[in-house]
Protein backbone atom coordinates (compact mmCIF):
# COMPACT_ATOMS: atom_id res chain seq x y z
CA UNK A 1 0.00 0.00 0.00
CA UNK A 2 1.55 3.12 -1.01
CA UNK A 3 0.30 6.62 1.05
CA UNK A 4 -2.49 7.59 -0.13
CA UNK A 5 -5.47 9.37 1.21
CA UNK A 6 -8.10 6.69 -0.79
CA UNK A 7 -10.31 4.40 0.95
CA UNK A 8 -12.35 1.68 -0.13
CA UNK A 9 -16.26 1.50 -0.69
CA UNK A 10 -17.78 -1.65 -1.07
CA UNK A 11 -21.32 -1.27 -2.73
CA UNK A 12 -23.86 -4.74 -2.92
CA UNK A 13 -23.93 -5.36 -6.24
CA UNK A 14 -26.49 -8.49 -6.51
CA UNK A 15 -27.06 -11.77 -4.99
CA UNK A 16 -26.20 -15.21 -7.19
CA UNK A 17 -28.36 -18.18 -6.55
CA UNK A 18 -26.73 -21.55 -8.88
CA UNK A 19 -28.43 -24.78 -8.56
CA UNK A 20 -26.95 -27.73 -9.79
CA UNK A 21 -25.32 -26.78 -13.17
CA UNK A 22 -25.40 -23.56 -12.97
CA UNK A 23 -21.94 -21.60 -13.39
CA UNK A 24 -20.29 -18.49 -15.21
CA UNK A 25 -17.99 -18.46 -18.09
CA UNK A 26 -15.11 -16.40 -18.24
CA UNK A 27 -15.73 -12.57 -18.09
CA UNK A 28 -14.47 -9.65 -16.37
CA UNK A 29 -16.61 -7.53 -14.14
CA UNK A 30 -18.34 -4.51 -15.38
CA UNK A 31 -16.96 -1.03 -14.17
CA UNK A 32 -20.15 0.56 -12.18
CA UNK A 33 -18.31 3.72 -11.89
CA UNK A 34 -15.80 5.04 -12.71
CA UNK A 35 -14.06 4.69 -9.28
CA UNK A 36 -14.60 1.02 -9.85
CA UNK A 37 -11.57 -0.95 -9.57
CA UNK A 38 -12.60 -4.29 -7.62
CA UNK A 39 -14.82 -7.17 -6.53
CA UNK A 40 -15.90 -8.86 -3.61
CA UNK A 41 -17.51 -12.01 -3.87
CA UNK A 42 -18.90 -13.47 -0.28
CA UNK A 43 -20.03 -17.13 -0.12
CA UNK A 44 -23.20 -17.61 2.08
CA UNK A 45 -23.07 -20.91 4.11
CA UNK A 46 -25.50 -22.76 2.04
CA UNK A 47 -23.81 -26.28 1.23
CA UNK A 48 -23.48 -27.08 -2.22
CA UNK A 49 -20.63 -28.93 -4.56
CA UNK A 50 -18.52 -28.38 -7.41
CA UNK A 51 -18.52 -24.12 -7.97
CA UNK A 52 -15.08 -23.56 -7.93
CA UNK A 53 -13.90 -19.86 -8.57
CA UNK A 54 -11.24 -19.55 -10.63
CA UNK A 55 -9.66 -15.79 -11.03
CA UNK A 56 -6.53 -15.03 -13.75
CA UNK A 57 -4.31 -12.35 -13.64
CA UNK A 58 -2.13 -12.47 -16.64
CA UNK A 59 -0.63 -15.81 -16.37
CA UNK A 60 -1.63 -16.59 -12.65
CA UNK A 61 -4.62 -18.54 -11.45
CA UNK A 62 -5.95 -18.51 -7.91
CA UNK A 63 -9.09 -21.01 -7.30
CA UNK A 64 -11.35 -20.81 -4.52
CA UNK A 65 -13.04 -24.07 -4.01
CA UNK A 66 -15.59 -23.64 -1.03
CA UNK A 67 -17.52 -26.27 -1.47
CA UNK A 68 -17.86 -28.52 1.56
CA UNK A 69 -14.16 -31.76 1.58
CA UNK A 70 -15.32 -34.92 2.91
CA UNK A 71 -14.09 -36.48 5.91
CA UNK A 72 -13.61 -39.23 4.53
CA UNK A 73 -9.74 -39.77 3.40
CA UNK A 74 -8.88 -40.73 0.60
CA UNK A 75 -11.75 -40.00 -1.41
CA UNK A 76 -12.33 -36.65 -3.78
CA UNK A 77 -16.20 -36.70 -3.00
CA UNK A 78 -17.73 -33.64 -1.75
CA UNK A 79 -19.83 -33.70 1.38
CA UNK A 80 -23.30 -31.98 1.04
CA UNK A 81 -23.85 -30.81 4.83
CA UNK A 82 -24.39 -27.25 6.19
CA UNK A 83 -20.95 -25.56 6.19
CA UNK A 84 -21.77 -23.06 9.22
CA UNK A 85 -22.60 -26.35 11.07
CA UNK A 86 -19.98 -28.05 10.43
CA UNK A 87 -17.12 -25.64 10.57
CA UNK A 88 -18.12 -22.08 11.81
CA UNK A 89 -14.78 -20.50 11.54
CA UNK A 90 -15.22 -21.14 7.82
CA UNK A 91 -18.99 -20.31 7.79
CA UNK A 92 -18.26 -16.99 5.23
CA UNK A 93 -15.78 -17.29 1.94
CA UNK A 94 -15.12 -14.72 0.67
CA UNK A 95 -12.74 -13.50 -2.73
CA UNK A 96 -11.45 -10.06 -3.36
CA UNK A 97 -9.87 -9.37 -7.12
CA UNK A 98 -9.45 -6.39 -9.40
CA UNK A 99 -12.43 -6.22 -11.90
CA UNK A 100 -10.15 -6.84 -14.75
CA UNK A 101 -8.99 -10.31 -13.98
CA UNK A 102 -10.79 -12.78 -15.75
CA UNK A 103 -12.93 -15.37 -14.20
CA UNK A 104 -14.82 -18.24 -14.12
CA UNK A 105 -17.28 -20.67 -12.75
CA UNK A 106 -17.42 -23.76 -12.93
CA UNK A 107 -20.94 -26.34 -12.94
CA UNK A 108 -22.24 -26.64 -9.49
CA UNK A 109 -22.64 -30.59 -8.88
CA UNK A 110 -25.01 -30.47 -5.94
CA UNK A 111 -26.99 -28.73 -3.77
CA UNK A 112 -27.11 -24.35 -4.37
CA UNK A 113 -24.41 -21.96 -3.90
CA UNK A 114 -25.23 -18.65 -2.93
CA UNK A 115 -22.56 -15.41 -3.33
CA UNK A 116 -23.22 -11.72 -2.76
CA UNK A 117 -20.99 -9.76 -4.97
CA UNK A 118 -19.74 -6.56 -4.11
CA UNK A 119 -18.43 -3.57 -6.18
CA UNK A 120 -15.24 -1.93 -4.89
CA UNK A 121 -15.00 1.71 -5.39
CA UNK A 122 -11.66 3.74 -4.62
CA UNK A 123 -12.82 6.71 -2.38
CA UNK A 124 -10.32 10.09 -2.24
CA UNK A 125 -11.06 11.19 1.46
CA UNK A 126 -8.23 14.18 1.79
CA UNK A 127 -9.87 14.65 5.17
CA UNK A 128 -8.50 11.65 6.35
CA UNK A 129 -4.34 11.05 7.30
CA UNK A 130 -2.75 8.98 4.33
CA UNK A 131 -3.00 4.97 4.90
CA UNK A 132 0.59 4.56 4.49
CA UNK A 133 2.36 1.17 5.23
CA UNK A 134 5.60 1.52 2.73
CA UNK A 135 6.95 4.72 1.78
CA UNK A 136 7.61 4.82 -2.31
CA UNK A 137 11.75 6.44 -0.79
CA UNK A 138 12.12 2.79 0.94
CA UNK A 139 11.83 0.85 -2.42
CA UNK A 140 14.70 -0.21 -5.10
CA UNK A 141 12.64 1.61 -8.24
CA UNK A 142 13.33 4.49 -6.37
CA UNK A 143 17.14 4.14 -5.77
CA UNK A 144 17.71 3.34 -9.05
CA UNK A 145 15.54 6.27 -10.51
CA UNK A 146 17.83 8.56 -8.02
CA UNK A 147 21.01 6.46 -8.97
CA UNK A 148 20.00 7.32 -12.76
CA UNK A 149 18.90 11.28 -12.26
CA UNK A 150 22.27 11.44 -10.62
CA UNK A 151 24.38 10.71 -13.65
CA UNK A 152 25.98 13.30 -16.04
CA UNK A 153 25.90 10.50 -18.94
CA UNK A 154 21.85 9.39 -18.51
CA UNK A 155 19.77 11.37 -20.83
CA UNK A 156 22.68 14.22 -20.34
CA UNK A 157 19.77 16.52 -23.00
CA UNK A 158 16.81 15.11 -20.48
CA UNK A 159 14.41 12.50 -22.59
CA UNK A 160 10.95 10.66 -21.70
CA UNK A 161 10.85 7.16 -19.65
CA UNK A 162 8.15 4.86 -20.40
CA UNK A 163 6.74 1.73 -18.42
CA UNK A 164 3.91 -0.18 -19.56
CA UNK A 165 1.44 -1.23 -16.87
CA UNK A 166 0.97 -4.01 -15.53
CA UNK A 167 -3.25 -4.45 -15.01
CA UNK A 168 -5.50 -2.96 -17.43
CA UNK A 169 -7.93 0.11 -17.07
CA UNK A 170 -11.50 0.66 -17.48
CA UNK A 171 -11.74 3.89 -20.37
CA UNK A 172 -15.27 4.11 -19.89
CA UNK A 173 -16.04 7.29 -18.05
CA UNK A 174 -14.64 10.63 -17.08
CA UNK A 175 -14.50 9.03 -13.28
CA UNK A 176 -11.70 7.02 -14.24
CA UNK A 177 -9.48 9.47 -15.91
CA UNK A 178 -10.52 12.32 -13.59
CA UNK A 179 -9.30 9.91 -10.37
CA UNK A 180 -5.90 8.21 -12.06
CA UNK A 181 -3.85 8.37 -9.12
CA UNK A 182 -6.96 6.86 -6.95
CA UNK A 183 -7.45 4.28 -9.38
CA UNK A 184 -3.91 2.69 -10.50
CA UNK A 185 -3.04 -0.53 -9.20
CA UNK A 186 -0.81 -2.32 -7.46
CA UNK A 187 3.03 -2.29 -9.49
CA UNK A 188 1.47 0.63 -11.23
CA UNK A 189 0.44 2.84 -8.18
CA UNK A 190 4.36 1.49 -7.09
CA UNK A 191 6.05 2.98 -10.63
CA UNK A 192 3.71 6.12 -10.13
CA UNK A 193 4.80 7.05 -6.75
CA UNK A 194 8.42 6.27 -7.05
CA UNK A 195 8.74 8.81 -10.20
CA UNK A 196 6.87 11.46 -8.18
CA UNK A 197 8.74 10.39 -5.25
CA UNK A 198 12.02 11.69 -7.32
CA UNK A 199 10.77 14.74 -8.39
CA UNK A 200 9.41 13.54 -11.44
CA UNK A 201 5.58 14.28 -13.23
CA UNK A 202 3.79 10.65 -14.06
CA UNK A 203 1.38 10.74 -17.10
CA UNK A 204 -0.48 7.89 -17.79
CA UNK A 205 -1.47 7.24 -21.66
CA UNK A 206 -3.50 4.79 -23.41
CA UNK A 207 -2.17 1.83 -25.29
CA UNK A 208 -3.75 -0.02 -27.94
CA UNK A 209 -3.26 -3.09 -29.44
CA UNK A 210 -4.30 -3.46 -33.29
CA UNK A 211 -4.63 -7.02 -34.25
CA UNK A 212 -6.33 -6.66 -37.89
CA UNK A 213 -5.03 -9.60 -40.01
CA UNK A 214 -5.63 -8.68 -43.76
CA UNK A 215 -5.27 -12.62 -44.67
CA UNK A 216 -8.14 -13.10 -42.81
CA UNK A 217 -10.78 -10.38 -44.31
CA UNK A 218 -11.76 -11.98 -47.46
CA UNK A 219 -13.11 -15.24 -45.32
CA UNK A 220 -15.02 -12.52 -42.64
CA UNK A 221 -16.36 -9.62 -44.83
CA UNK A 222 -17.75 -9.01 -48.66
CA UNK A 223 -15.09 -8.46 -51.10
CA UNK A 224 -14.08 -5.22 -51.58
CA UNK A 225 -14.03 -3.38 -55.38
CA UNK A 226 -10.44 -2.74 -55.77
CA UNK A 227 -11.24 1.40 -55.54
CA UNK A 228 -12.83 0.83 -52.11
CA UNK A 229 -9.52 -1.11 -51.07
CA UNK A 230 -7.89 2.10 -51.62
CA UNK A 231 -10.01 3.77 -49.86
CA UNK A 232 -7.91 3.90 -46.29
CA UNK A 233 -10.35 5.68 -44.10
CA UNK A 234 -12.41 3.48 -41.55
CA UNK A 235 -16.16 3.93 -40.99
CA UNK A 236 -15.30 6.34 -38.53
CA UNK A 237 -13.21 8.70 -40.52
CA UNK A 238 -9.77 7.41 -39.08
CA UNK A 239 -6.74 6.88 -41.57
CA UNK A 240 -5.62 3.62 -42.01
CA UNK A 241 -2.47 4.73 -44.25
CA UNK A 242 -0.68 5.81 -40.51
CA UNK A 243 -1.31 2.29 -39.59
CA UNK A 244 0.91 -0.12 -41.81
CA UNK A 245 0.92 -2.37 -39.55
CA UNK A 246 -0.87 -4.20 -36.75
CA UNK A 247 1.16 -3.35 -33.38
CA UNK A 248 0.84 -1.90 -30.15
CA UNK A 249 0.12 1.94 -30.24
CA UNK A 250 0.28 4.71 -27.33
CA UNK A 251 -1.67 7.48 -27.25
CA UNK A 252 -1.45 11.01 -25.81
CA UNK A 253 -3.79 10.80 -23.02
CA UNK A 254 -6.43 9.27 -21.60
CA UNK A 255 -9.59 9.69 -22.79
CA UNK A 256 -12.90 7.88 -22.64
CA UNK A 257 -13.79 5.75 -25.23
CA UNK A 258 -17.30 4.50 -26.21
CA UNK A 259 -18.35 1.91 -28.84
CA UNK A 260 -18.37 4.37 -31.56
CA UNK A 261 -15.01 4.04 -31.55
CA UNK A 262 -14.82 0.58 -32.68
CA UNK A 263 -13.09 -0.46 -36.12
CA UNK A 264 -14.20 -3.32 -37.51
CA UNK A 265 -10.68 -2.93 -39.74
CA UNK A 266 -8.65 -2.67 -36.88
CA UNK A 267 -10.67 -4.44 -34.74
CA UNK A 268 -10.22 -2.23 -31.76
CA UNK A 269 -10.91 0.80 -30.44
CA UNK A 270 -9.64 3.90 -31.21
CA UNK A 271 -10.73 7.48 -31.30
CA UNK A 272 -10.97 9.31 -34.22
CA UNK A 273 -7.96 11.72 -34.55
CA UNK A 274 -6.16 10.66 -31.99
CA UNK A 275 -2.47 11.07 -32.37
CA UNK A 276 -1.18 7.82 -31.67
CA UNK A 277 2.20 6.08 -31.71
CA UNK A 278 3.74 2.86 -32.65
CA UNK A 279 5.49 1.50 -29.70
CA UNK A 280 9.48 0.53 -30.69
CA UNK A 281 9.03 0.97 -34.18
CA UNK A 282 8.91 4.95 -35.54
CA UNK A 283 8.34 5.78 -31.98
CA UNK A 284 8.77 10.05 -32.80
CA UNK A 285 7.75 10.50 -29.00
CA UNK A 286 10.89 9.18 -28.49
CA UNK A 287 10.05 7.16 -25.03
CA UNK A 288 12.55 4.99 -24.06
CA UNK A 289 10.35 1.76 -22.44
CA UNK A 290 11.91 0.04 -19.20
CA UNK A 291 8.71 -1.98 -19.27
CA UNK A 292 7.22 -2.21 -23.02
CA UNK A 293 3.49 -1.77 -23.04
CA UNK A 294 1.99 -5.53 -23.16
CA UNK A 295 -1.14 -6.86 -25.32
CA UNK A 296 -3.90 -8.05 -23.98
CA UNK A 297 -6.58 -9.39 -25.04
CA UNK A 298 -8.51 -7.03 -24.29
CA UNK A 299 -7.06 -3.83 -25.37
CA UNK A 300 -8.71 -0.93 -25.04
CA UNK A 301 -11.84 -2.65 -25.21
CA UNK A 302 -14.09 -5.70 -24.53
CA UNK A 303 -17.64 -5.89 -25.92
CA UNK A 304 -20.56 -5.64 -23.28
CA UNK A 305 -21.52 -9.47 -23.84
CA UNK A 306 -17.84 -10.22 -22.01
CA UNK A 307 -18.72 -8.38 -18.57
CA UNK A 308 -20.81 -9.28 -16.23
CA UNK A 309 -23.94 -6.46 -16.81
CA UNK A 310 -23.99 -7.38 -20.92
CA UNK A 311 -26.21 -3.95 -20.82
CA UNK A 312 -23.30 -1.62 -19.72
CA UNK A 313 -20.56 -0.71 -22.25
CA UNK A 314 -17.54 -0.37 -20.37
CA UNK A 315 -13.96 -1.02 -22.07
CA UNK A 316 -10.44 -2.00 -19.85
CA UNK A 317 -7.60 -0.91 -21.36
CA UNK A 318 -3.66 -1.44 -21.17
CA UNK A 319 -1.73 1.72 -20.37
CA UNK A 320 1.47 3.16 -20.33
CA UNK A 321 2.88 5.51 -17.47
CA UNK A 322 5.07 7.86 -18.87
CA UNK A 323 7.42 10.41 -17.64
CA UNK A 324 9.88 13.44 -18.91
CA UNK A 325 13.62 13.34 -17.52
CA UNK A 326 14.88 17.00 -17.23
CA UNK A 327 18.35 17.75 -18.74
CA UNK A 328 21.15 17.13 -16.55
CA UNK A 329 21.60 20.88 -16.14
CA UNK A 330 18.06 21.03 -14.59
CA UNK A 331 18.52 18.06 -12.36
CA UNK A 332 21.59 19.87 -11.42
CA UNK A 333 19.71 22.64 -10.38
CA UNK A 334 17.17 21.02 -8.21
CA UNK A 335 20.00 18.95 -6.66
CA UNK A 336 21.30 22.44 -4.91
CA UNK A 337 18.23 22.97 -3.56
CA UNK A 338 17.98 21.99 0.18
CA UNK A 339 15.21 19.62 1.06
CA UNK A 340 12.82 21.66 1.93
CA UNK A 341 12.83 23.90 -1.26
CA UNK A 342 13.38 20.55 -3.41
CA UNK A 343 10.13 18.89 -1.48
CA UNK A 344 8.15 22.31 -1.95
CA UNK A 345 9.28 21.76 -6.20
CA UNK A 346 8.24 18.11 -6.15
CA UNK A 347 4.87 19.50 -4.20
CA UNK A 348 4.19 21.73 -7.60
CA UNK A 349 4.67 19.29 -9.40
CA UNK A 350 2.39 17.29 -8.11
CA UNK A 351 0.02 20.09 -7.65
CA UNK A 352 -0.67 20.22 -11.91
CA UNK A 353 -0.91 16.22 -11.71
CA UNK A 354 -5.02 15.88 -13.22
CA UNK A 355 -4.58 18.99 -13.53
CA UNK A 356 -6.30 20.01 -9.93
CA UNK A 357 -4.85 21.01 -6.43
CA UNK A 358 -4.12 18.49 -4.17
O1 LIG B 1 -20.33 -16.05 -7.41
C1 LIG B 1 -19.16 -15.85 -7.65
O2 LIG B 1 -18.23 -16.54 -7.21
C2 LIG B 1 -18.76 -14.69 -8.55
C3 LIG B 1 -19.92 -14.10 -9.28
C4 LIG B 1 -19.44 -13.25 -10.40
O3 LIG B 1 -18.41 -13.44 -10.98
C5 LIG B 1 -20.26 -12.09 -10.80
O4 LIG B 1 -21.37 -11.91 -10.27
O5 LIG B 1 -19.81 -11.34 -11.68
FE1 LIG C 1 -17.83 -11.70 -12.04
Amino acid sequence: MMPTHSSIQAQLYKLNIMGEGGHFKSHVDTPTGGQMFGSLVVCLPVSFTGGELTVKQKEQLVTFDWAEETQEKGTKQKKVTNTAAVNPHRAIRWAAFYSDCEHIIKPVTSGHRLTLTYNLFAHDDTKKPPTSTISPSTLPLHDITESLLSHKSFMPNGGRLGFGSQHTYPHTTRGFVDNLELMLKGVDMTTWKCMEESGLNPTLRPVYSFEFDESDDSDEYPSESDEEKEDTETDNGIDLSILQERGIYVGKKMHEIKSSHYTRELEGFYNAGEEITEVGRHDNDDIVWCVSPRQTSQVAGACGAYGNDPTTEFFYSAAAIVVDVPSWKERNKMDGLGSEEKTMMKKGKKATVNGKAR
